[in-house]
């Protein structure tokens, strides 16, 4: 069974590493949105693969970090594209959800990153 869980986040960014004269060298923002994916068979007393409050319970403090705020100054996200973005996710929640089978980070509802590990 696959279940998912979709958050969001408003944060300011700058991309110090595409070319001269590219506009998201800039700073600014983005009203992001995160899908994580989980897979595994359903538990026969809760009837969850996992309970959506536990994954909030995991994703929460990540949440946190990253919402209202200038993710370039976050910790291994000095590069904070999408697909960077969706691969710290990734690192930082699959420890406590080894279910997690994919990250999605959309910049906007038009451009995302997928992340399978
Ligand atoms: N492969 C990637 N390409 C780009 C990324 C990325 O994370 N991965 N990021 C950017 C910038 O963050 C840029 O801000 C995205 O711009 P855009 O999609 O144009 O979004 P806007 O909000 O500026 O949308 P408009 O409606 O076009 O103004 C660039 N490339
Ligand atoms: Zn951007």
């Amino acid at each position: 069974m696959k279940i998912t869980q979709a958050f969001h986040f408003e944060a300011a960014h700058r991309l110090p590493k595409v070319p001269e004269g590219h506009r998201c060298a800039n700073l600014h923002g983005h009203s992001y949105r995160v899908e994580l994916y989980l897979e595994g068979p359903v538990d026969p007393d809760t009837g969850f693969v996992i309970d959506f409050f536990d994954i909030e319970a995991v994703f929460g403090p990540l949440l946190h970090r990253l919402d209202h705020h200038y993710l370039n100054e976050i910790e291994g996200l000095e590069n904070p594209t999408a697909e960077l973005i969706a691969v710290w996710i990734w690192d930082r929640v699959k420890p406590s959800l080894p279910q997690l089978v994919k990250v999605i980070v959309y910049e906007t509802p038009d451009c995302w990153a997928e992340y399978e590990g």
